[in-house]
């Protein structure tokens, strides 16, 4: 009876079970992806292969058949010699063929593995010439393939003693759980490390296979258990430790690009953490520099360098959006707002790693804010626009405020919500405006409370906003999902967007013109910028090359945003 069988037939149990899961599951999974990885998993042919040779083995077991003979392959070899010499019929060619395929040879290796029941490595015998004196030597032996050690050394400056540095989580050296920090190495593979350089120890290391045997000291200090404390850091910066000249050891470096998420296993020492990429396949920790310093020597390399915060050039003539798509859905209404703190970016925070938390928005559950970023002219009102009218009920945008004259056929609250001068001013003091501008002598903005108003009525709300204004935006509350949307080349520009025009200020009346050239390289230049500065702030960058691509991009990733994990700030999921 097979293991998992739950039918009533002696065969059909695990049969069973594999058909009936996908359905079972399905309640649980609400990824398309894993929905179809999960069909395509239980209904391959190899897992099926699997099954059936389980249900097979079961029958054996029952019988528990003993190895007629546990040296198969030397059999076959010494039928193969003695048919050689036998006049060649058709019948022993084939069968001189058959004993001759390498994989008639491997599996009669395994089936006399197993009938030897000779499941460890072999290793040389213990070297005979130990000094009984030393009885604080430990000899050790590890068996490793291609795989690096996984550990690092270093090499005691007045004493000359070779000593364990670092054990990578999860690697040859941890694995075997012999070798520790501080252990004092003596010899490897019988010869003495005495007077050798550290790195042509590695070296040695390195090019060994299979056993390799250590004579060592224990060190003075064995390490304590592991930390049980996963952390996750999103990592703000791209590390390549080919290129990082204050890594102790290159080989055992890790590298990784901005976005990614890594697990970091161990923070015992202070300067170099390890750590593996999330859901990476290599099982194996690799260095990074800790978030310490890293945050010291970029802190460093920016008074030296003596960088000043990058100025984001803007013609005059282009005017910046601001409160764009009133609640009516216009195509524009552009008021001609320049926002005064868009003039320069303010430097962002030394950008290491940021700790992280898987999180999924519960049904029911508060939308996360929708930020588009940005340089003008990319495109982010059209893609705002296209999003509200897929879906106006799930969609919706802030109303900004204004301290102007109410025009004849505007309401209150449905173009802009119009205050005085002065409470506008109270209520920038009290910092109730996620950004804000002047404009021909009236003050235009965005509050925090427009946000919350379009959220609490349980709508997903677009907004568009100059990167500096996004770190006024990362908290629990709003939860925000950046979304940076950037131009393809000048070419595609000129291309895609022949029939476009921009809103020129030039004079007292604003009027539409083409886009030129200029326009185009200023829009590329300052994408550039903004993902110099604040790329790090992106969960996602989208290219507005072809308008419809970049709009299914958009709207399958806000999709995914409602109903899958996204890895969000930990302080976001703690409160
Ligand atoms: N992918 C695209 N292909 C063709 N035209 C596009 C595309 N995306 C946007 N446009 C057009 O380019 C012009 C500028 O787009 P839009 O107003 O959405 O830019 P914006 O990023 O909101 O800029 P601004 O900050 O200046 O308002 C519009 O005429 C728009 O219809």
């Amino acid at each position: 009876m097979p293991a998992l069988a739950t039918g009533p037939g002696p065969d059909t149990g695990l049969y069973e079970l594999l058909s009936v899961l996908p359905s079972q599951l399905q309640m649980y999974i609400k990824s398309t992806e894993d929905r179809s990885f999960l069909h395509t998993m239980f209904s391959s042919r190899g897992l099926h292969s699997l099954v059936k040779i389980h249900e097979e083995l079961q029958h054996y077991k029952e019988r528990c058949p003993a190895p007629v003979v546990d040296s198969a392959g030397a059999l076959a070899e010494g039928v193969s010699e003695e048919l050689q010499t036998k006049p060649l019929s058709a019948d022993i060619t084939e069968l001189l063929k058959l004993l001759s395929k390498p994989h008639v040879k491997s599996l009669l290796s395994v089936h006399d593995t197993v009938a030897q029941k000779s499941y460890d490595p072999q290793l040389p015998p213990l070297p005979d010439d130990i000094d009984d004196d030393e009885d604080s030597v430990k000899i050790i032996r590890l068996v490793k393939n291609k795989e690096p050690l996984g550990a690092t050394i270093k090499k005691d400056e007045k004493t000359g003693a070779i000593t364990i540095a670092r054990i990578m989580k999860g690697g040859a050296a941890d694995r075997s759980g012999l070798i520790h920090v501080g252990d004092e190495l003596k010899e490897v593979n019988g010869s003495s490390v005495e007077g050798k350089k550290p790195e042509d120890i590695i070296q040695i290391l390195s090019q060994s296979e299979g056993a390799i045997t250590f004579k060592v000291v224990p060190g003075p200090e064995s390490e304590g258990p592991a930390s049980e404390h996963k952390m996750y850091v999103k990592a703000l910066f791209d590390y390549d430790p080919e290129e990082d000249k204050a890594i102790p050891c290159k080989e055992a470096g890790m590298n990784f690009r901005k976005g990614d998420v890594l697990w970091v296993m161990s923070q015992q020492d202070a300067t170099w953490w390890q750590a593996k990429i999330e859901g990476g396949a290599n099982p194996r920790a690799g260095l990074i520099p800790s978030k310490h310093f890293q945050e010291r020597r970029l802190a460093l390399r920016q008074t030296t360098s003596n960088t000043q915060p990058q100025k984001v050039s803007r013609k005059p003539s282009v005017l910046r959006r601001s409160f764009r798509l009133s609640k009516r859905g216009k195509k524009t209404n552009k008021s001609m707002y320049e926002c005064k703190k868009s003039d320069q970016y303010d430097t962002a925070d030394v950008p290491t790693y940021e700790e992280v938390a898987p999180y999924c928005r519960a049904h029911g559950a508060k939308h996360r804010l929708v930020v588009l970023v940005g340089p003008t002219g990319v495109g982010l009102n059209e893609l705002k626009r296209k999003l509200l009218i897929s879906d106006p009920q799930h969609f919706s945008v802030t109303i900004p405020h204004t301290s102007r004259a109410k025009r004849n056929q505007e309401s209150d609250g449905v173009e802009y919500h119009f205050i005085s001068k002065n409470l506008f001013e109270t209520d920038l003091h009290n910092n109730k405006f996620v950004e804000y501008g002047e404009y021909k002598g009236n003050y235009y903005g965005t509050s925090l409370d427009s946000v919350r108003s379009v959220l609490t009525k349980n709508k997903v709300c677009l907004l568009d906003v100059q990167p500096h204004s996004l770190k006024h935006l990362r908290t629990a509350e709003f939860k925000p999902f950046v979304v940076f949307v950037k131009p393809p080349s000048i070419e595609r520009l000129r291309e895609t967007r022949r029939n476009a025009q921009t809103i020129s200020g030039k004079g007292d009346r604003d009027s539409s013109r083409p886009l030129t050239d200029e326009d185009f390289q200023e829009t590329i230049t300052s994408a550039q910028q903004m993902e110099d500065q604040y790329g790090h702030l992106f969960d996602l960058v989208i290219v507005n090359d072809e308008l419809a691509r970049a709009f299914g991009e958009l709207s399958q990733a806000l999709k995914k945003v409602e109903t899958e994990m996204h890895w969000v700030p930990v302080s976001w999921t703690q409160s």
